[in-house]
């Protein structure tokens, strides 16, 4: 069966949550005073935004065929992206099949690989890839899941990311993953509110609730040595991106120092298979949380999610919608998924890339059917209400 080719690719930007999912209004859990690495500078403590944890806005990618099937994706990376995919990425797919997605991704990287290897760069890589994908879904006329090679259970099950690990536990996830809020900055005091914390959520969700604690790069190797000592007498279940993601020999060290039985976890802000490769070979986490809008997109991801099966560990991509739930149901080393609360409570459930995404589905009870992703390519139309604007053109 001969696919039309690849007629156009064109990239917009759009500002307000969505892909770009801290790009929130005031008031919402996501921006209230959680550790980074910049929380060393008083003045950027309390936001997120203040120092431009939102600046790039989102990034949509629109691939058209010959016939006008057209798959889109939407990721992290706004105006430069947009550049990146219009004046570099384009000329790989105009005129190919979108079959040819192995030899379009291997030209992407490499012809970027002397500005890029990771960050914005692999974020726009992603975007083309996860468009990509779903153009080939809806030429095939399949759920994206399917072209992985099928669900291996009947359901996803996730956990939650938010400032309410008790209300997650109320709504039936398996789990409640919180925002630190106080870096080595802040001394002794922080490390005390860090812990009250915790404390307080599990006296809140009961002894076996899984509760996490997500540090966003924030701490050192001696910091977050002494935070998971201190929380495990509270149960904690892992530790996540405690440090630089550049660190791979401190998160050596971190995985050695942790007390029996806590995982440490990391990955979100790593890219591409030998990023991944560095962390498992180093033996620098227990689970790796690769975003597939970050990291390369679905082509690069099988190639770490094997990776990662060779070494025994488990892949739960960081919270990305339904391109990494059509990810995680097809793979036996995924048994679970994120879902990000993006309420700004967060007492409810509202789709993760809200409101960029029609026909988004978010978990039942903490749950979803492989069926709710049956739908062609990733399931999903972009909304024409969004106000999308298109900065370059080729
Ligand atoms: C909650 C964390 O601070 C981040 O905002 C979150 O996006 C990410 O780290 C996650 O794991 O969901
Ligand atoms: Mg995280």
């Amino acid at each position: 069966m001969t696919l039309p080719k690849i007629k156009h690719v064109r990239a917009f930007v759009v500002r307000g949550g969505g892909a770009d999912y801290h790009d929130q209004g005031a008031g919402h859990w996501i921006d209230d005073h959680i550790a980074t690495p910049m929380s060393r500078y008083p003045e950027y403590r309390q936001s997120r935004q203040s120092f431009g944890i939102n600046v790039l806005g989102t990034l949509v990618v629109e691939i058209e065929a010959e016939d006008g099937t057209v798959g889109f994706a939407v990721t992290t990376g706004g105006e430069p992206a947009a550049f990146i995919v219009e004046k570099h990425l384009a000329r790989f797919l105009e005129g190919r099949s979108p079959t040819e997605y192995e030899k379009i991704w291997d030209q992407m990287y490499f012809s970027t690989q002397y500005y890029g290897r990771k960050g914005l760069v692999v974020n726009a890589i992603s975007g083309v890839d996860l468009a990509l994908w779903d153009l080939l879904g809806k030429l095939r006329q399949e759920p994206v899941y399917h072209l992985l090679g099928g669900a291996v259970r009947d359901e996803l099950q996730f956990y939650a990311t938010g400032a309410r690990p008790d209300v997650a536990k109320e709504l039936g996830f398996i789990g409640g993953k919180m925002p630190l809020h106080h870096g080595p900055a802040e001394g002794a005091e922080g490390m005390k509110k860090n812990i009250a914390m915790i404390a307080d959520m599990r006296e809140k969700c009961g002894p076996d609730f899984w509760l996490m604690l997500d540090c966003w790069m924030a701490l050192d190797v001696d910091y977050a040595t002494r935070l998971a000592i201190a929380a495990h007498e509270h149960g904690l279940k892992w530790i996540e991106e405690a440090i630089s993601p550049d660190d791979y020999w401190g998160y050596a060290e971190l995985k050695r120092n942790v007390p029996k039985g806590m995982l440490v976890t990391t990955g979100e802000h790593e890219a591409t298979r030998w990023g991944f490769r560095m962390l498992l070979e180093m033996d620098c986490c227990d689970i790796i949380q690769p975003d597939v809008g970050w990291c390369g997109g679905v082509t690069e991801l099988l190639k770490i999610s094997a990776l990662a099966d060779a070494h025994g560990k488990m892949v739960v991509p960081h919270g990305s919608s339904v391109y990494s739930y059509h990810f995680v149901i097809t793979r036996h080393n995924s048994p679970f998924a994120e879902f990000l609360m993006m309420h700004p409570g967060p007492t409810e459930v509202v789709p993760m890339f809200h409101p960029q995404l029609l026909g988004e589905p978010v978990p039942q009870n903490g749950r979803m059917k492989a069926s709710a992703l049956d739908a062609p390519g990733f399931g999903v139309t972009l909304n024409p209400e969004i106000a999308m604007h298109r900065p370059y053109t080729h």
